[in-house]
């Protein structure tokens, strides 16, 4: 058991003074202290989750059918204490939340615009009592109630109540709170002081100990050919020009296992990537490591990319050069990723005064795979909001298609499950900064019984002319390996440890 030495006098004390005064009347104000810095996902992993209620069901009954459909959830307990974790692809911060202060769902891609829009001007309208303050948004793939999870619905934007931040100055805990009437704010400072108090500052290290089940796949390799057969012939009739096909692949996970701990070696597998993780308030775990952006803004000057086009990583130091060149020149991938290029050129280019992207593609490699890439910039029209720019780029054809609707339609009437979360959105929303991660190389946690979870983990690719089953089922498999990797060493070692 490890104790991270931290005491939260300044933050509790700052509390009780702002106690006997008259609230500030302004939305939201956020206020901090340094802390030691500490292992972000370790000190969250240690927080109180939303615990299963006692289940209805033995402890080895089989498990849901690979279903991530409503009629399976377990009824849980609900908590307002849920987690959330962003890192940025470029390692500049880290941000660990605990709890909402404010949140605003989004039902469908109609509100999305003004939550959005909504969450920036509750900070803009604070002023200096909320400089640093940031919200967090996620969004599904798809807002159709079929493809929805019923634990998460379509989005969510929110401000947390408590918040872990490390950037490379050191780290600070902070907290929210909604200030605009003396009573909400008395009634804010008394709750955020007992999430104070409830937090757990000791992180012991326990080790993972677990067996995996068998891998199901949904569609599994037959539905998933037949569902690319029926793209082929839509993609032929010239309806659509691209779709993105996808599966999950779900696992039940016996014993003590930690996704806390899973993410972390994803993290380390693939530096140079987002990582982001969100509860549900029934404790439904939604997490990933994606090399994706959709979007980066500071002030006006914005940041997205192409990324398309796959081939795995070579064994050797020659075969790896010698996969990239392939790649470098394959038509189909350079194809699939300028569709891509195509499409968001055309969709950011009417908010941006001016928009460039780079002449030819290079590689971006990974742990198992490299993909090709694209990077875009520009610089927006005045007024130009974060809402606008995410209902112009989500999602974009590396993850659903072209054109959007047509692509968008098939997956939902052929794919066969619910995507989600997975090729959703997530990443934080303020003033001068935001930026997005698309939710790719992600999975969903669910506790089945205390000793049992369930793990889906979603991988997909792009079907243009001229696609070939087995090649698009091979390349799932290799965008699912490195994460699947590090579950079953985890296994390993822990079989070794017992
Ligand atoms: C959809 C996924 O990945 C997307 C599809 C790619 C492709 O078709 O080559 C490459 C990168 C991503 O934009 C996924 O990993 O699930």
């Amino acid at each position: 058991m490890q104790e991270v030495n931290v005491h939260t006098p300044a933050l509790t004390n700052h509390l009780r003074q702002l106690l006997q005064k008259p609230a500030p009347g302004v939305p939201v104000v956020r206020i901090e202290q340094p802390v030691p810095v500490c292992n972000l996902m370790s000190w969250l992993e240690y927080q109180k989750s939303p615990q299963p209620e006692k289940s209805p069901q033995p402890e080895n009954s089989p498990q849901p059918e690979n279903s991530l459909q409503p009629e399976n959830t377990l009824q849980r307990k609900e908590s307002n204490q849920q987690r959330s974790y962003w890192r940025d692809r470029d390692a500049d911060i880290e941000i660990a939340t605990l709890g909402q202060s404010w949140s605003m769902p989004v039902p469908t891609r109609r509100e999305l615009p003004e939550a959005a829009d909504r969450a920036v001007s509750l900070i803009n309208d604070s002023g200096v009592w909320a400089e640093k303050a940031r919200s967090l948004l996620w969004l599904s793939f798809s807002d159709v109630d079929r493809m929805v999870w019923p634990a998460f619905g379509y989005g969510c934007v929110y401000l947390p109540r408590i918040e872990m931040v490390l950037t490379r100055k050191g780290a600070t805990l902070a907290c929210y709170l909604l200030a605009e009437s003396d009573e909400l704010w008395q009634s804010e400072i008394v709750s955020a002081l007992k999430q104070l108090d409830a937090i757990n500052w000791q992180i012991s290290d326990e080790q993972d100990a677990y067996q995996l089940g068998p891998l199901r796949y949904q569609p599994e390799q037959a539905g998933y050919n037949r569902c690319m057969a029926r793209a082929k012939q839509a993609l032929a009739a010239g309806e659509m020009q691209k779709v993105v096909l996808s599966r999950s692949a779900s696992t039940t996970i016996e014993g003590t296992f930690s996704p806390w701990r899973l993410l972390q070696h994803w993290r380390m597998a693939n530096p140079r990537s987002y990582v982001f993780a969100v509860e549900a308030r029934n404790g439904d775990l939604f997490f990933g490591c994606s090399p994706e952006r959709l979007m980066a803004r500071r002030g006006r000057v914005i940041h997205t990319e192409a990324l398309a086009g796959t081939a795995p990583r070579g064994s050797t130091r020659e075969e790896d050069s010698v996969l990239e060149q392939s790649l470098l020149n394959d038509r189909k991938n350079i194809h699939e990723n300028l569709l891509v290029l195509k499409d968001i050129r055309d969709r950011l280019g009417i908010l941006c005064q001016s928009l460039e992207a780079d002449r030819s593609h290079s590689v971006v490699k990974l742990k198992s795979i490299q993909h090709l890439r694209y990077l875009i910039r520009g610089v927006l029209n005045a007024g130009v909001t974060d809402g606008e720019l995410l209902a112009a780029l989500h999602p974009t054809p590396a993850v659903g298609g072209t054109s959007r609707e047509v692509a968008m339609q098939f997956i939902e009437n052929h794919e066969g499950y619910a995507r989600g979360l997975y090729a959703g959105v997530f990443g934080v929303v303020s003033p001068e900064h935001t930026e997005m991660a698309v939710t790719i190389r992600s999975g969903l946690l669910r506790q089945l019984s205390n000793n049992l979870q369930q793990l889906s983990l979603f991988t997909g690719g792009g079907i243009v002319q001229g696609s070939d089953s087995v090649e698009e089922w091979k390349e799932l498999n290799n965008k699912l390996a490195t994460v699947y990797s590090l579950l079953k060493d985890a296994e390993q070692e822990s079989f070794a440890l017992s």
